[in-house]
């Protein structure tokens, strides 16, 4: 090797790096099946579903330093990727902002610092991807490894489950089937290793209005589905199935359109609305398939990009 050559820097932000700072991945996620059943007391609706990772993603970086007082600060700032539109919301509207903040009164954690937290978004907002669960979810993981707290500390899962009912998904990450509000861990299933699109119309569905909708005009899967979807052992025995897509569907005008060509073309084994939309999925033949499929929809004016399912969970990325 020449010693003379330039070092080369695959990653730019390296060098920017603290010793200390912890960067995260914080995969998205999709619904392979999604059944929403009664409203309960508290708001919330039952719900089986079946989650799966996927190998898109967020990058987090979290830095923690010491304050000579007023206790615990956090400053959480997000940087759309890939062309994506900015999410413009303050430091303390932003979910992992909130994650910081729960999970250190759960901890009853007073020291004065402040923790620091760059979110590079790769995972659009409000297409049914759980970026920002996922995001809360590496927040979580983040903070209890800056803190040296235990990653199986019972406080990190309790935290999660307070915040969203997606976000204790991401702590288990890969395939897995999911009760009660869709927090309830069922059982494990083995991932998928195929190609998929992703493709989301202009717009997105605020899954709170999704359900509102939803309840305007429930509609309900096959009991044999909600057996399959319990009893399935690999993620290509799940029958792709959401109740909420007509919901999602009345309020985004174009979905279903974008749905429907979705489902019919080439190369495409199966394809569905992902959560309450407005994003979908398709499970492709091949890699090949879905860069063709991926053109085509970008050409109609629509987000889209290969993906591939994955067993990825909200994680730190060894340095
Ligand atoms: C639909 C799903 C499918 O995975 O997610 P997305 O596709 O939006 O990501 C989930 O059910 C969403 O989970 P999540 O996005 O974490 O929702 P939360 O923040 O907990 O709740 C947002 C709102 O959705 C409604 N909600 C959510 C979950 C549930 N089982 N019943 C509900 O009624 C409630 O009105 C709640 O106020
Ligand atoms: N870190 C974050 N990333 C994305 N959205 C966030 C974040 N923090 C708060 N939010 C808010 O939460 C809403 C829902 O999160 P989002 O990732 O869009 O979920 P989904 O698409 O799975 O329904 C967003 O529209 C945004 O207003």
């Amino acid at each position: 090797m020449n010693e003379n050559a330039p070092m080369v820097v695959s990653d730019p932000l390296a060098a920017f790096e603290r010793e200390g700072m912890v960067k995260l991945v914080a995969p998205a996620k999709t619904n392979l099946f999604l059944n929403i059943g009664e409203k309960r007391p508290d708001g919330y609706h039952e719900a089986t579903t079946v989650m799966h990772a996927l190998t898109l993603h967020d990058v987090l970086h979290m830095d923690c330093i010491a304050q000579g007082g007023g206790g615990l600060q956090i400053e959480v700032s997000c940087h759309a990727r890939e062309g994506l539109e900015q999410l413009s919301i303050a430091s303390e509207d932003n979910i992992v902002h909130k994650a910081i903040a729960l999970l250190a009164c759960k901890l009853g954690r007073s020291e004065n610092e402040l923790i620091s937290v760059r979110i590079e978004k790769h995972i659009p907002h409000e297409a049914g991807l759980g970026g920002g669960s996922s995001d809360a979810a590496a927040a979580l993981v983040g903070a209890a490894k800056l803190w040296g707290v235990d990653a199986d500390a019972p406080e990190i899962r309790e935290a999660a489950c307070e915040l969203g009912a997606d976000v204790a998904f991401f702590l288990h990450g890969g395939c897995a089937c999911l009760t009660g509000a869709g927090e309830v861990f069922h059982h494990t299933l083995d991932p998928m290793k195929k190609a998929a699109v992703l493709v989301k119309p202009e717009g997105g569905v605020s899954t709170s209005a999704a359900y509102i909708a939803f309840d305007a005009d429930p509609v309900a899967l096959d009991a044999a589905d909600q057996e399959a979807a319990l009893a399935a052992v690999c993620a290509e025995d799940v029958p792709l199935r959401n109740n909420l897509a007509a919901a999602s569907e009345s309020l985004l005008p174009g979905l279903a359109e974008m749905l429907a060509w979705l489902a019919d073309q080439e190369g495409v084994e199966g394809s569905l609305m992902s959560g309450s939309g407005s994003a979908a999925f398709a499970v492709c033949a091949t890699f090949d398939d879905a860069c063709r499929i991926v053109a085509a929809a970008r050409n109609r004016g629509w987000w889209a990009r290969t993906t591939a399912f994955s067993s990825a969970r909200a994680a730190v990325i060894p340095r």
